[in-house]
This record gives structure tokens, sequence and C-alpha cells, in this order.
């Protein structure tokens, strides 16, 4: 069992923790046991042991002179600011200050409030015998190196205020690195919203099973890099609550090689191995084209074919000879005006189309729309599926479509869905797919795909469930015109190789995410993060490869 890909609500974690307490586990217990492994790993990130929070322990260091922290003997050791909550959230905080105190650092507790539930209130009486200092303004903590957050887990619920919410912002303007427990304090667990003051982390800890938040692009900047403290939750009760297929899932290493087209039989042939048709370019956009079918080229699909407009054939079979290039009847400004009367579409198995066609290329989207074949829609394919009506079109579709939109075209294919779900991405993608019946994959810092779960329907009502896949691992340098066009073709190989191999469809999404990112992540640590334009990145996904598969 790979806990990695479990991703919880705050009420599912909740019901897991209500069978092991019911099964005779102490609550006291399982948060001595939680905060004794947070307090390891803070020991080893001080030491500068692993992650990426270890970049937070050199501002540490700087902060106060003292030089690498691998350095630092007893009598140096750093000041640790507690900031313990009223829950038990602010229980682990104390646990934590306890165990650092017994580990010879200075710690000092900051407690704003009178009223504790009974567990933190003995670890607080507990930590006042040892003559840990308790503070209750936020004065006394300038002089820490770091600040532990056990203000609120995943208890909290509604919004910060008052006192709470001047205290927090005047916590996060003291700069000083902050290491949040299970969440940082004033984000959702489940939406990742801001709740009218939250925590500014730079390093998360969080606690058992991953929490939704934690792919929810809003909340990234607050959560900063975070790590799992597994605490071994019994693999049963994990199943009793989210199911043995849980519906939502985060793509890990594993599940994402479980679809690539490897290893290939050694009888195939080219046309086994997939035909893709792209569709995509234009006079303008004619560097879209060329991406896309570099991105499919990585894919290893049997056959390449790219429709673009007439004009700009031969830049395309100059940058890629493998491919059969279709030039296509064009406008006067140079995009596709219609599919060519001779074009087969029953030849392929699948077909990826969008990137750079512009809006004048509405007759030939409008085509592939009404055809039987599975069909990736991007970028401009989605602007004029949008003006055609995303739901009514997509609903009568047979075959698989897989949408790509970035959260602005979303907005354009779902109008109300974006008004009702606001920055819930889950929340949004998940009622995409049910709407309309396609994949819908959500672009952003941490990717979401969503699509209906037909062999599973809920009872009595006619809805069926959503599978969910979010991508936990990507880089801000993807954030750049181009490497979605280089997605499209990849996802788009991908797909038409599983079409060919007879392979499950949708989840090759998953699998062209994950690839995607890591090719970016692998890219920008050889250039750093302004390395990594679109050509580039088509230049990493084999080498990425090589190291994920
Ligand atoms: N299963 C686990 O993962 C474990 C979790 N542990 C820790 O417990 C917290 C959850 O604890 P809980 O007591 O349920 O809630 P919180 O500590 O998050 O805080 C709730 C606390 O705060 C009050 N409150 C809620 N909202 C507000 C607000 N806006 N303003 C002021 N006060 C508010 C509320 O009334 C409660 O009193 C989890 O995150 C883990 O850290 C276990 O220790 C180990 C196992
Ligand atoms: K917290």
């Amino acid at each position: 069992m790979t806990i990695q890909k479990f991703v919880v609500t705050a009420d599912q974690m909740r019901q897991i923790e209500t069978r092991i307490f019911a099964a005779g586990m102490p609550v006291a217990a399982l948060m001595e046991k939680v905060a004794g492994l947070i307090a390891r790993r803070i020991q080893e990130l001080l030491k500068g042991e692993g992650s990426s929070a270890t970049d937070c322990i050199t501002d540490v260091t700087d902060r106060r002179k003292r030089g690498e922290w691998k350095k630092i003997d007893n009598s140096q050791l750093p000041v640790i600011g507690v900031l313990v909550g009223p829950g038990h959230n602010g229980g682990d905080a104390l646990v934590v200050a306890r165990e650092l105190h017994f580990q010879g650092f200075q710690v000092v507790i900051y407690c704003p409030f009178s009223k504790l539930k009974e567990l933190t209130k003995n670890h607080a009486d507990y930590a006042r015998c040892l003559n840990i200092p308790f503070v209750d303004k936020i004065e006394p903590l300038k002089n820490c190196d770091l600040l532990v957050d056990g203000l609120f887990g995943f208890g909290l619920e509604r919004e910060i205020n008052n006192a709470t919410a001047t205290a927090i912002d005047e916590i996060n303007n003291l700069n000083i690195p902050i290491f949040s427990i299970d969440i940082p304090s004033g984000i959702h667990t489940d939406t990742g919203d801001f709740l009218g003051m939250a925590i500014r982390a730079k390093h998360t800890f969080c606690l058992g099973l991953w929490k939704m938040a934690f792919l929810q692009d809003r909340a990234l900047e607050y959560i900063g890099s975070s790590e799992l403290i597994d605490f071994d939750i019994p693999a049963a009760d994990i199943a009793a609550i989210l199911g043995e297929t849980p519906a939502v899932q985060r793509i890990t290493k594993a599940s994402a090689t479980q679809h690539l087209p490897l290893p290939r039989s050694p009888i195939s042939h080219k046309y086994t191995n997939g035909h893709l048709l792209i569709i995509a370019g234009s006079r303008r956009y004619s560097g879209a084209a060329i991406l896309s079918a570099l991105g499919a080229r990585a894919s290893g699909v049997g056959m390449l074919s790219i429709a673009v407009p007439e004009s700009i054939k031969p830049m395309l079979s100059s940058q890629l000879p493998e491919a059969l290039v279709i030039g296509c009847p064009e406008t006067q400004s140079g995009a596709i005006s219609e599919l060519p009367v001779a074009i087969d579409l029953g030849l392929y198995d699948a077909i990826a189309a969008g990137p750079g066609l512009t809006l004048e290329a509405a007759i030939a989207v409008e085509s592939l729309l009404e055809s039987d074949r599975p069909l990736v829609l991007d970028a401009d394919g989605l602007n004029i599926l949008a003006q055609l009506g995303t739901v009514p079109i997509l609903s009568e579709r047979s075959a698989l479509t897989i949408i790509t939109p970035h959260p602005g075209e979303f907005k354009r294919l779902f109008p109300e869905l974006a008004d009702e779900t606001g920055d819930d991405r889950i929340a949004a993608t998940q009622a995409a797919a049910q709407l309309c019946g396609a994949t819908i994959l959500l672009k952003g810092a941490r990717v979401c795909i969503s699509w209906k779960d037909e062999g599973d329907s809920l009872g009595d009502s006619c809805a069926s469930r959503t599978i969910t896949y979010l991508n936990p691992e990507s880089t801000p340098a993807l954030a750049r015109g181009g490497s979605g066009d280089v997605l499209t073709g990849l996802l788009g190989g991908l797909l038409a190789t599983a079409i060919a191999r007879k392979s499950p469809a949708e989840s090759v999404a998953a699998t062209a995410v994950w690839w995607h990112a890591q090719a970016g992540i692998m890219a920008a640590k050889e250039r750093t993060e302004l390395g990594v334009d679109a050509f580039t990145l088509t230049q990493y996904l084999i080498p990425a490869l090589r190291e994920f598969a």
C-alpha cells in the first residue's frame, strides 16, 4: 500500500481517526506518537537533513548570524516558539514543545486561549511544571529562530477573526520561518480557502494522510514545502472510509507508470502502437502545432499525422520528418477553414486538437466534435466549444473526450459552475465531469483530473460518482506559453496508444500530467526555473521518462 496516493477531507480523517480510537488506541497515545515524529523531523530539518524545508533553515542561520546549523553546539541551539491553539492541534504542538525542551532547545510557548480541550490542557499544565515559559503576546516571540504552528488543524471550520486574526498577521510579519502542524492555521482543510487570516508556513507537516488543501492551488503559498508524517494508519481503516478504490487519489509514480505503454509487445507494429491525428496551428501560431507534435513524438505513438493550414505544411514537415503532414484549406488570415474533404477521421485511434487554431477554425472543430473518435481538446478548441455550447455538445458525444482547460478557459466553458465553486478547483472539476460526461483536466499548479465512473452508479440515483486524480508535484517553470501545447500532444499520443492497445483510456490523462510535470522538474533542476521554454521541455520528456519509468 502506498500511503502517498490517499487524500482525505477533514470529515474523512475524523471518521478514520474515530475507528482507530474505537478499536482501542488511546487518543493521548496517538497524539504522543504523532507529535514525537514531528519533533524528530524538526530536529532533522534543523540539522539540514532532507527536504526543501532546509532552505528555510538557512534563513534562520542568516538571521542569527551563527554560521551553519550543522556546526551549532548545544549551547547555541535555536530558540523555538510554539504556537498553541485550543484543540488537539494545540495538543500536538505542546508535545512537540516538551520534546524539544528535553532535547535542550530553548522553547517559548505562545498560547493566547484560556479554554483548552482537556488533553491539550493536561499537556499545557505539564509544560508549565517543566518551567517552559508561556506568553500570550507576540512581542516575546520576535527573538525566536523558528516558530511551530499548532493553532488550528482540521478542526477549524469558521473564519478566524478579532484578536486571533490580528495575532496571526503579526506572527507572519515577524518574518521568522514557520513550520505548521497538519495545516497552516487559517487554511480550510478541504477547499484550501483562506479563512479570514492564515499562517504563512515555510513547511507543513501533514499528519497521517494528505488533506485536500495540499492539492488546492490557492493554499500552496501558505503551505510552503510539505511532507507527510506517516503514523501507521491501518489499511483496513482507510479502506473502510475511502473504499477499496478511493474516488480521489494523488497521482504517484506507481499509478502514473502503470498506464505507460511499456513494455511494448515484441511483435507490435506501428498501427498497434496507435495512430494520432493532431489538428493545430495557424499561420500566426505555427509553433503551437510543432510543440504539440513534439509532445506526441515523445509518447512513442506508432503513427503521427498532423493537419495544419496548407501554408505552414512545409514548416511542419521540416521539423517532424516522421510525421504525415496534411494541408488543410485555410482562411485569409491562415487558419484552418475546414478539414480536407478527403480526410477519413475513422483512420485515427485518437485526435488531439486546439493549440494555435484561432477561433476561425470553428467548422473544423465542430466536425471533430461530431465524430466518433476519442478526442483531446485544448486551447482554441475549447474556446470554440464554449461558443458552440459545452454541455449539450459534450453530452452528445459517444466517444471519450478529454478537455484540458486552464482556469480562464474553464470559466468560459462552465460559467455557472465556476461561479458556484469559486476557487475550489477540485469541486469545480468534479462538477464539470458530472455535468458533461467528459474527462476534465484542469490545469494549474496542482492539475486536477476528473471523470464520471460509469461503472459505479450511486444506488437509486442516476448520478454516478467521479474519479479524481490530483498531481502533487510540479514546477512554476511550466507556467509559460507553449507548455500546454506540449501536454496536448503528449496526452494525445498516450491516448491513441491506449485505444490501440485496448487499455483504460481516461487514466492516461494522469500519466501525461505526471510525465509532463516530471520533465519540467528535471529541466528546472538543470536549467533553473527560467530555462524551461516549451521547446526545451519537449527535449526533457524522454530523459524524465528514463528516470521514473
Ligand atoms: N487523526 C489525526 O490526524 C490526528 C490529529 N491530531 C491533531 O488534532 C487536530 C484536530 O484537532 P481538533 O481538536 O479536532 O481541532 P483543532 O485543533 O484544529 O482546533 C479546533 C479548536 O479550535 C476551535 N476553533 C475552531 N475554529 C475557530 C476559530 N475560527 N476561532 C477560534 N477558535 C476556533 C474549536 O472550537 C476547537 O476547540 C489535527 O489537526 C491534528 O493536529 C492528533 O493529535 C493526532 C491524530
Ligand atoms: K496548524
